[in-house]
């Protein structure tokens, strides 16, 4: 299967742009306030159909209730709801009947016990994203930029499509995929020359590092 790459809080025309001509499988809008990525619904809705059929949209939202889903349905129509707050198994539940999208569940990972948590998502989500855990006195539970240890992915037995994040930029994307065997990967600070301002040379650096390690692991996997 083909590795997927996301690019995260894309704010611009310009470095949507980019992203989409340079190849992303999904581009994520962050509906989050307190992040320097927070998009305005108007917002949303304007790089929505501008992504529209380039790639595949993914709303990103923190414990958002039904309103602020409703409004984002509305506005930006995504592909996927990426849930990066304390969302239960019930609320993934709930989400995925209302809104009639796929749910990617993001988990934060900084030990092995964090992976409990794999198992109640796992049956009902519709993919994982695994993320670096913030530190407690994070303005935000994802997008800064740290990795987690890729190893307690290692021995990973899970059914359901995953991505691996957190601190990734082009000079490692390769051996987070080789470690973790994630079938797809997500940046947001790796491409960015400050937090919120995406980098259209480090985007492309991005998406090719991941596009050449995907093409040698297949190669390695022929052989
Ligand atoms: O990107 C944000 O500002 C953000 C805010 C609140 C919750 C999640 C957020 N980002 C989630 C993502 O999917 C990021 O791409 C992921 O955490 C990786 O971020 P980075 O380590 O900066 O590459």
């Amino acid at each position: 299967m083909s590795l997927l790459v996301k690019i995260c809080g894309l704010s611009t025309r310009e470095t949507l742009q980019t992203a989409l001509d340079a190849g992303a499988d999904m581009v994520g809008f962050v509906f989050f306030p307190p992040s320097p990525r927070h998009l305005s619904l108007e917002a949303g809705r304007e790089l929505g159909r501008q992504a529209k059929q380039r790639a595949l949209k993914v709303a990103l939202t923190v414990d958002a209730d039904d309103a602020t889903l409703d409004n984002i349905m509305d506005a930006l129509s995504p592909d996927i709801f990426q849930l990066h707050g304390k969302e239960s198994v019930a609320r993934l539940r709930d989400i995925k009947q209302r809104f009639g999208r796929p749910v990617m569940k993001a988990v934060p990972v900084a030990t092995s016990a964090d992976l409990a948590a794999l198992p109640g998502y796992a049956a009902v989500a519709d993919s994982i994203l695994f993320d670096a855990r913030a530190p407690k006195d994070a303005t935000r539970p994802g997008g800064l930029g740290e990795p987690f240890d890729w190893h307690l992915l290692e021995n990973l037995d899970l059914k359901l499509p995953y991505m691996v994040s957190g601190g990734l930029h082009a000079d490692n994307v390769a051996e987070a995929l080789r470690v973790t065997r994630a079938g797809g990967v997500d940046v947001s600070s790796g491409v960015e020359s400050a937090p919120g301002v995406k980098d259209p040379e480090m985007i492309k650096a991005f998406i090719r590092a991941a596009r050449a390690s995907q093409d040698t692991s297949q190669e390695l996997s022929v052989r």
